[in-house]
């Protein structure tokens, strides 16, 4: 199965190499990175023993798509859209792991998912995706005197907040309750606030050092707490996760799938 990566000198994209790198099913079939990088022309190495493959990093992301099975993606969405329509035109599957993605932007995703496998999500870990599924469960179980806050922290280079994973415990928690994210969710609290809304899901952002990921969903009541956490000590979780959807695709008719459908996790 050759597997190309996009973005190929990010830190995503270094941990993506090296879980290619790692699995046995999968040949790393080129990295890209955009015009002006450093990274250009360098050899391709893996990112914990350093081994070098005789690849270098080009800015030719069309072509990648043409020769590779699949393309891994952890860049940023302007560069994910320009990717989805490689992914249409080549047929190759698509593994979007980028977050920050607006709603319009994430319809290259939807366009290029009626040609080929697209597999989005903002968590590629099997433990987030199992934190999704017990915050839904608890969700559904407590009611709104349980005040529901999200609280995620994130190395300080990260551009995007509330973070996608934040935001999608926040839907699954939604969903739980039976509400609509958009109209409950509390996303910036500053200054005289007034009082805390019943049934609104809060967010709160911390960012610094080189934390990998950090999420807390809290079922806040009266004299008791339930909280749910994940922590991430590696980001090579979520590259082999991508690397376990990539292959995982290679078996699918094209539609737009997530982890949930690669774990074949409940999605109720
Ligand atoms: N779904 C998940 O499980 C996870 C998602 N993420 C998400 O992945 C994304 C990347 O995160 P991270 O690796 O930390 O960020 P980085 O900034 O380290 O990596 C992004 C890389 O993509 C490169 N890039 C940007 N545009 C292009 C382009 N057009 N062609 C090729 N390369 C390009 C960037 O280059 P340059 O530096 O020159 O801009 C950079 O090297 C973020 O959205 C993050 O939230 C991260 C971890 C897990
Ligand atoms: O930018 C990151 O690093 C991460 N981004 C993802 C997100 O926004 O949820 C996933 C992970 O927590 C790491």
């Amino acid at each position: 199965m050759k597997i190309g990566i996009v973005g190929c000198g990010g830190r995503m994209g270094q941990a993506l190499v090296g879980a290619v790198l790692d699995n046995d099913s999968a040949t790393l079939s080129g990295g890209t990175e955009r015009q002006g990088s450093p990274h250009m022309g360098k050899p391709l190495r893996h990112p914990v023993t350093g081994l070098e493959t005789p690849l270098t990093v080009t800015e030719d992301a069309e072509e990648l798509f043409r020769i590779s099975d699949v393309v891994i993606d952890f860049t940023c969405p302007t560069a994910t859209v320009l990717h989805a329509g490689y992914a249409a035109q080549h047929k190759t599957i698509h593994i979007a792991g980028t977050t920050g993605m607006t709603p319009d932007e994430e319809k290259a995703l939807q366009a290029a998912a009626a040609k080929t496998p697209v597999v989005y999500a903002s968590n590629f870990s099997l433990g987030v995706n199992l934190l999704f599924h017990l915050t839904r469960q608890a969700a559904r179980l407590l009611d709104e005197d349980f005040d529901i806050e999200i609280l995620e922290m994130h190395h300080r280079h990260k551009v995007d907040a509330p973070s996608g994973t934040a935001l999608s415990l926040g839907k699954a928690a939604a969903e739980g309750r039976g509400v609509d994210l958009e109209t409950v969710a509390d996303k910036v609290r500053d200054g005289i606030t007034g009082e805390r809304t019943r049934g609104d899901i809060g967010f709160a952002t911390l960012r610094g050092g080189n934390v990998a990921g950090e999420h807390t969903v809290s079922f806040n009541a009266y004299d008791e707490r339930i909280e749910l956490t994940h922590k991430a000590g590696d980001r090579a979780i979520f590259a082999r996760g991508a690397v376990k959807a990539a292959l995982w695709a290679t078996t699918q008719d094209p539609g737009l799938y997530d982890m949930f459908d690669v774990l074949d996790l409940p999605k109720d």
